[in-house]
């Protein structure tokens, strides 16, 4: 969901594992030349969600790092079809109150600038939550807790799951 730490965490996470992060929506607004929300305005949704089904067909193919996309990326069928073949998926998972707290002040996300942010939010996170769920292979909850909080959830979940080792997770607490 817009907001859930994507960008936050994922660079975080990043920089922890010592591999490189990359950003759907920052890769998208290089490739536009303008910020997501103005292209939003010119061209509308459906042109921004064909830029970001061929960005992330590019990004998954990447050799190890950590993506993070933005949050309609799911949308897509063929996004979730290469998201779940090519990566590990974590969904960041956060009531739409919680989302609310964060972003109420936000002027960037061109989903959000309408009279009532948190019905929106609502509505989101009903049509959205089914497919996070569907495309994720783990969920992590976020709270309140801080952002260090969730990325160190995040980092021992991914060495239960052994897609990082113990050493690795060690060597990352260590750099942070
Ligand atoms: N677990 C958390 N606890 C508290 N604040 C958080 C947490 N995760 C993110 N935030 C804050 O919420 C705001 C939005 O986070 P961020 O930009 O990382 O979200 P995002 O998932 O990348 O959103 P988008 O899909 O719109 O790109 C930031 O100000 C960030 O510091
Ligand atoms: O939730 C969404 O649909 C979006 C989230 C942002 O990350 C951007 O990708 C864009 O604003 C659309
Ligand atoms: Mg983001």
């Amino acid at each position: 969901m817009p907001g859930a730490g994507k960008t936050t965490a994922g660079r975080q996470l990043a920089h922890m594992l010592g591999v490189p992060f990359a950003d759907v929506d920052v890769e998208i607004e290089r490739r536009i030349g303008c910020s997501i929300r103005s292209f939003f305005e010119q061209h509308g949704e459906v042109a921004f969600r064909q830029i970001e089904a061929d960005t992330i067909a590019e990004l998954v193919k990447r050799p190890a790092h950590v993506l993070a996309t933005g949050g309609g990326a799911v949308l897509r069928p063929e996004n979730r079809a290469a998201l779940k073949a090519n990566t590990v998926v974590l969904y960041l998972r956060a009531t739409p109150e919680e989302l609310y707290r964060r972003l109420r002040h936000d002027t960037q996300r061109p989903l959000l600038q309408v009279a009532d942010p948190l019905r929106k939010l609502r509505e989101l996170y009903r049509d959205r939550d089914p497919l996070y769920q569907e495309v994720a292979h783990y969920t992590v909850e976020t709270g309140r807790p801080s952002v260090s909080h969730m990325v160190n959830m995040i980092l021992m979940q991914l060495e239960l799951a052994g897609v990082v080792d113990n050493q690795l997770v060690k060597s990352a607490t260590l750099r942070h």
